[in-house]
This record gives C-alpha cells, sequence and structure tokens, in this order.
C-alpha cells in the first residue's frame, strides 16, 4: 500500500554520510510504505542508526534525498520532521523521569495545545491502557521498570499520532513479556492509526516475525531488501551479518 498519489509514505535515494574518514552510509535507497513495518537489519557499525538520525534531521546526509508522502524533507529540523508526523525512540528509553507516568503523556499532550485538559486526560488515560501500564498511571516514571519505561516511551510517540515511528533496539534488554506487549502495540498501532514503522534490532527473528519488508546494511550499504524471509536468505546477509551456522 501506498500514500497518497502513489508515492510510499518515507523514501530514501542515495543517501551518503561521511564522519571524516569514516564512510557510515553509502547510497542507501529504500522505502517505508504506508501502514507497514519495516525492519533494519545488519552488523554493529552498519550505519542504522545514522540512517534513523538521518531521517528524523539530528544529522543531514552529504548525498541523497528523502521524502515524506512525496515532498522532499531532507536537511529538515527534527523539530519540523515531529510535526510532519515521523517520532522516534532510542536505544535508552527517553521519558520524564520526575514525572509520573499520566504527567508523562498528558503534559506533551497539554504542551500541543491540541486538547482542552479533559479530553487531553481521557488520551492520555487511553494511551496508558493501550501499552498495558494503566496501574502504574500515577508512578514517577524512573521507578517504573526499564521495560515499562520502554512502553512509556512508546506511548509517548503515539501522542502526536505519527505518521511513521523510527524505533532503536526497543527489544534489548527486555523482558519477553514487555516484548510481546510492545510487538502487539506496533502491529495494533498500524492497523488502527495506519502509521509505519522503521525499527533497527539485533532480534533478527523477532523482526522477521512482526516486518512486512525489511532492510539489510553492510558497511553501510545496502546488502539486500524485500521480504524477510528472502532477505535473510540472501548470500550477502549470511555472509555479511548472520553467519552460517554449519560454519
Ligand atoms: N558521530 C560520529 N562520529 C564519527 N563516527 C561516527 C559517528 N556516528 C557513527 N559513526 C561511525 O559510523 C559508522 C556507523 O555507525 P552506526 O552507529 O550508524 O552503526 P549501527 O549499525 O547503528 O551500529 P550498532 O548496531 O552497533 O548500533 C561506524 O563506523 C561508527 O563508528
Amino acid at each position: 500500500m501506498s500514500a497518497a498519489g502513489g508515492a510510499p509514505l518515507l523514501s530514501l535515494d542515495g543517501i551518503g554520510k561521511r564522519f571524516r574518514g569514516v564512510i557510515a552510509v553509502r547510497d542507501v535507497s529504500f522505502s517505508v510504505p504506508d501502514r507497514a513495518v519495516v525492519g533494519l537489519i545488519g552488523p554493529n557499525g552498519s550505519g542504522k542508526t545514522t540512517l534513523l538520525n538521518i531521517v528524523n534531521g539530528v544529522l543531514s546526509p552529504d548525498q541523497g534525498e528523502i521524502r515524506l508522502g512525496g515532498a522532499a524533507t531532507t536537511g529538515r529540523r527534527p523539530s519540523d520532521l515531529a510535526a510532519l508526523g515521523i517520532t522516534r525512540t532510542f536505544q535508552a528509553a527517553r521519558v520524564f523521569r520526575t514525572l509520573t507516568a499520566m504527567q508523562n503523556l498528558f503534559v506533551p499532550l497539554l504542551h500541543q495545545r491540541a486538547l482542552d485538559r479533559g479530553p487531553a486526560r481521557r488520551r492520555a488515560a487511553d494511551l496508558l491502557a493501550f501499552v498495558g501500564l494503566e496501574r502504574h498511571a500515577d508512578r514517577v516514571a524512573s521507578e517504573l521498570s526499564g521495560g515499562q519505561q520502554r512502553l512509556l516511551e512508546f506511548a509517548r510517540t503515539l501522542v502526536t499520532r505519527p505518521r511513521i515511528v523510527l524505533m532503536d533496539e526497543p527489544f534489548a534488554g527486555v523482558h519477553p513479556q514487555i516484548k510481546t506487549t510492545l510487538v502487539r502495540c506496533i502491529r495494533e498501532t498500524v492497523a488502527q492509526e495506519g502509521a509505519s514503522f522503521l525499527i533497527v534490532s539485533h532480534e533478527v527473528p523477532d523482526l522477521v516475525a512482526m516486518s512486512d519488508q525489511m532492510v539489510c546494511l553492510v558497511e553501510g550499504a545496502v546488502a539486500a531488501r524485500g521480504l524477510p524471509a528472502e532477505v535473510i536468505a540472501q548470500e550477502k546477509v549470511i555472509d555479511g551479518y548472520l553467519g552460517r551456522s554449519d560454519a
């Protein structure tokens, strides 16, 4: 499925990025369709986080173009991109540690001035229930477990009703039960809100199970892209990342 006008929701075309002598990303092109989960895999240092930073405007690419819904977004600031519907989670979950779980959602809703206090409180409560944290509404975020903070961070990305959520290692170090909740929330957000996801993870079996498409980077370049089962069967992906079980 694609965004209005037939364009993919997000497209990367010939993206390149160099840090002094290091080529971190080289000529990367792929797209994220509307209402889809795209998994991004690759060895350590293959450019995955750099690419997320480029998509949400933290870094500017040296070459190439990014489009959201057909409109060029290359080089725009993270705050502008957030307003256009690109949000992000991080390797270490970012929440307001001194606020309660409820306030973590309520405060951004009020800040946007999109809703009055009553509806904002109801939406915050709905989002907490969605990620299974309703019993923890009044607990200060720093008292929540790492996995619960990750769920709270996820709920916070949904406050703005994003078009695409970028997630960096969402499953790293989380309890299997939290992982199951997170996967369910991601799939339901696709189905109910029509959002898309670009997810970086080393947990390849989980990503294969939940993604509509996958992209594998090796040494900053696209080694394979397509359906998950096809990507993980490619020689370049096995040689460059997964390794051979008989090796
Ligand atoms: N700010 C920076 N300055 C210099 N080099 C950087 C910077 N950020 C990333 N790099 C280099 O760019 C390359 C890609 O790094 P990146 O963090 O994007 O890889 P990754 O695939 O996300 O790795 P990991 O799976 O370990 O998180 C690496 O060689 C890294 O050392």
